[in-house]
């Protein structure tokens, strides 16, 4: 195939993509997919056992991870003894790359491409409750996107009911009945928000802020793909807490609450 490029054709750049792991994994038809945001990179382990692993840049349409810590590869992951496998994508495209919106959504796309059923979007984010400290795991139960953007082009009109599937909620709550929800805001970045933007968010219903997640999931329930959102509070949001966050503070959070959402997110495949 001639290197189809996202800017020509997003869906074939997709399924070009969606055959190159089929190719290089051995993996014909993934079951599951899941993007790992910041403070996840270690729970892909815990899912299973590792089929095969690709730089990401080797597979068309993906670049270079531009966050530290974000690993740059693409996984396929035997869960457990399912007989199933996870498409775990260790590196997110942000929109504050300027690499424009179909790179945001080009894993996603692939994935669906790829045959998953189910996506699980991870990241790391603010938080705007006092009594959600760093380390805290929080369903998202809903997006406000001030992204001020789709990745969806033309009369595509779909509906955003249930984006964040309730079904799997429920699913994640019998693994850890005390998880809490929350809705999380997508903003532009790179910039983190004034505290002025933040009691915007707040009063505006918001409980999470970020810069990911919610075009990613758009392009999923474009694709027809059951999204299943967490968020991991890595510091509380501009203004909320009254003394300035460590960001010593923030990395420790992120540190100890690895295994607790590891294991979180392993038994929640395994379902
Ligand atoms: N927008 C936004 N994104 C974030 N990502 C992380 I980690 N913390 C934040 C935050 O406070 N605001």
């Amino acid at each position: 195939d001639e290197n189809v490029t996202l800017a020509a054709d997003p869906q074939a750049a997709a399924d070009q993509a969606a055959r190159h792991i089929a190719e290089a994994t051995g993996i014909e038809r993934h079951d599951v997919a899941l993007v790992l945001g910041s403070g996840w990179g270690g729970a892909a382990e815990l899912i299973g056992e590792t089929v095969a692993e690709l730089p990401s840049a080797d597979v068309p349409g993906f670049s270079r991870p531009a966050v530290a810590g974000h690993v740059g590869t693409i996984r396929s992951i035997r869960i457990g003894d399912t007989g199933r496998h996870a498409l775990v994508l260790g590196a997110r495209t942000h929109l504050y790359e300027g690499r424009g919106v179909r790179a945001v959504v080009h894993g996603v796309r692939t994935a669906a491409a790829a045959g998953v059923s189910t996506l699980v979007l991870t990241n790391g984010c603010g938080g705007l409750r006092l009594e959600w400290p760093p380390g805290t795991p929080v369903l998202i139960s809903d997006h406000i996107n001030l992204t001020a953007t789709s990745p969806l082009e033309g009369a595509t009109f779909v509906d955003l009911t249930d984006l964040y599937s309730s079904r799997l909620r429920a699913v994640a709550r019998e693994v850890d009945a005390g998880l809490p929800e929350g809705v999380y805001v997508q903003f532009p970045g790179p910039h983190y928000e004034t505290p002025a933007e933040i009691q915007f968010a707040k009063r505006g219903g918001g409980d999470l802020v970020g810069m990911s997640t919610a075009l990613e999931a758009i392009a999923a329930r474009e694709a027809g793909v059951e999204v299943l959102g967490i968020s991991l509070v890595t510091n509380l949001a501009a203004g909320i807490s009254p003394q300035p966050l460590s960001h010593a503070e923030v990395l420790e959070a992120g540190r100890a609450a690895a295994p607790r959402i590891g294991s979180l997110l392993a038994a929640i495949v395994a379902r």
